[in-house]
């Protein structure tokens, strides 16, 4: 289901069960399929008739990776005819991010590059995979070498959204590969976050161990 910002709070709840969550992002130039690949992972449909993404929608998705229940948030927006800076706040505390061409438009191609520097500016280590989209249109280009990918050591997927080819594998490696990374990452900032976490997570196993014992968890001192 295709969410706007503005009703994240309800589905939050299901975060809370979750035994981890991850956030996915994804990047590319309007029109190479970002949105439609999003929606035939999570509804498994294809509708060929909508207008291109505004600002930001948050799909959200329930995974299992081993025996674990993992939230995912995956974060799309508009990407633009010409290439723009994002606004840093898409980047914040990715764990993964997918990055989205046209088969049939040589330029999508060409501005990986511009995606894949901003991307690495304000996240240095995440996962990342190259995506070519819109194969069914042409299926000769899977013969066709891209060597983006190769050239940055990035995990290559030739893909249609409109026919779902490939669309769930790509999609579950990536998650797979966000909860790896969440839980061991790489960068310095990250480690700080998941300490962070883990001391939440601690304090609140604490205080409910408090109430069990029929004591009154302390409540937090104002100054
Ligand atoms: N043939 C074909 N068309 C596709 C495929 N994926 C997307 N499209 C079409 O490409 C157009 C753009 O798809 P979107 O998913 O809206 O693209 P987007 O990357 O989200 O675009 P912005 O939101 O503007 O950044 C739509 O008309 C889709 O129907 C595909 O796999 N094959
Ligand atoms: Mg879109």
């Amino acid at each position: 289901m295709a969410d706007e910002v503005g009703s994240i709070p309800e589905l939050d709840l299901k975060k809370y069960d979750a035994d981890e969550q991850v956030k996915i992002i994804c990047l590319g130039d309007s029109a190479v399929g970002k949105s439609k690949l999003m929606e035939r992972f999570l509804m498994d449909e294809f509708r060929p008739q909508q207008s291109s993404t505004y600002a930001l929608t948050l799909y959200k998705h329930t995974a299992n990776v081993g025996n674990k229940t993992v939230a995912v948030d995956f974060w799309d927006t508009a990407g633009q005819e010409r290439f723009q800076n994002m606004h840093p706040s898409y980047y914040h505390t990715a764990h993964a991010c997918i990055m989205v061409f046209d088969v049939q438009r040589k330029i999508t191609y060409k501005n990986l590059v511009n995606w894949y520097k901003e991307l690495r500016e304000y996240r240095p280590e995440i996962p990342c995979c190259v995506v070519a989209n819109k194969i069914d249109a042409d299926l000769k280009v899977t013969q066709r070498s891209f060597n983006f990918g190769k050239k940055h050591g990035l995990p290559f997927y030739f893909v249609s959204a409109a026919d779902g080819t490939n669309v769930v594998k790509m999609f579950r490696e990536m998650i797979k590969r966000a909860v790896d990374y969440k839980q061991n990452p790489s960068d310095f900032m990250d480690e700080v976050m998941q300490e962070l976490e883990n001391f939440d997570l601690e304090k609140k196993e604490d205080n409910s161990a408090a109430d069990e014992d029929g004591l009154k968890a302390e409540s937090p001192e104002t100054v």
